[in-house]
């Protein structure tokens, strides 16, 4: 049986275009809504399933990627923004006024992804926009209430739209994550 993962994964998604120079997020206030201007195409977009990610409401999956955190530039009324959880590792700067995710960022500079920040671009009209390619922390929508008996029905799903799920990151995030691990211990090598 299909699963609705996300709206934006349920009703199909493109590859993105090569020219593609980003576009402005903006939160879903009617009234004086937060806005923040991202001058990149966004890298390692997926789908995730983990608790802690902005999801849209009744969606099973949040839609999330990363882009450097020097293109990411707040444009109008930043002073809604607030951190949702200081002693996370992304650190989500939420609007007060909707509870939308704007973007997530990394202050820990000895971690791997220092540097990128953490975006859902189906908060922008633009077009251009690369869909995900993957899904992350599948596992973990359990957390959220689904039942573990549905988790065949929801993988095969993610499979048929070509997202392949992982119960963490992709294998080459995860590699990413390990090399910067060796190379902190002294035991990374190349080929
Ligand atoms: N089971 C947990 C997993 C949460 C988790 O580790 N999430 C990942 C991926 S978020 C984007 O892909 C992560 O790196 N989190 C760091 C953070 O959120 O600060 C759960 O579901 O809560
Ligand atoms: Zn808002
Ligand atoms: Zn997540």
């Amino acid at each position: 049986m299909s699963t609705a993962i996300h709206p934006s994964v349920d009703h199909g998604f493109q590859k993105g275009a090569t020219d593609f120079k980003g576009g402005t997020l903006r939160c879903s206030c009617a009234t004086d809504p937060v806005e923040v201007r991202i001058d990149s195409q966004v890298l390692f977009n997926h789908a995730c399933g983990c608790t802690k990610c902005w999801k849209p409401a009744g969606a099973l999956f949040s839609v999330v990627g990363v882009v450097p955190r020097d293109k990411v530039t707040v444009t109008a009324h930043g002073e809604k923004l607030k951190i949702v959880d200081d002693t996370a590792l992304i650190q989500r700067h939420a609007c007060t006024g909707c509870g939308t995710h704007l973007f997530g960022r990394i202050e820990n500079k000895a971690h791997a992804f220092y540097g990128l920040d953490f975006i859902h671009t189906e908060l922008s009209k633009d077009t251009g926009w690369d869909g995900p390619g993957f899904a992350a922390f599948v596992s973990s929508i359990i957390e959220s209430g689904t039942p573990p008996s549905a988790m065949g029905d929801v993988r095969q799903t993610l499979r048929d739209k070509g997202l392949e799920p992982y119960d963490c990151l992709s294998p080459a995030l995860m590699d990413i994550l390990s090399a910067h691990a060796a190379k902190a211990k002294g035991t990374y090598r190349e080929a």
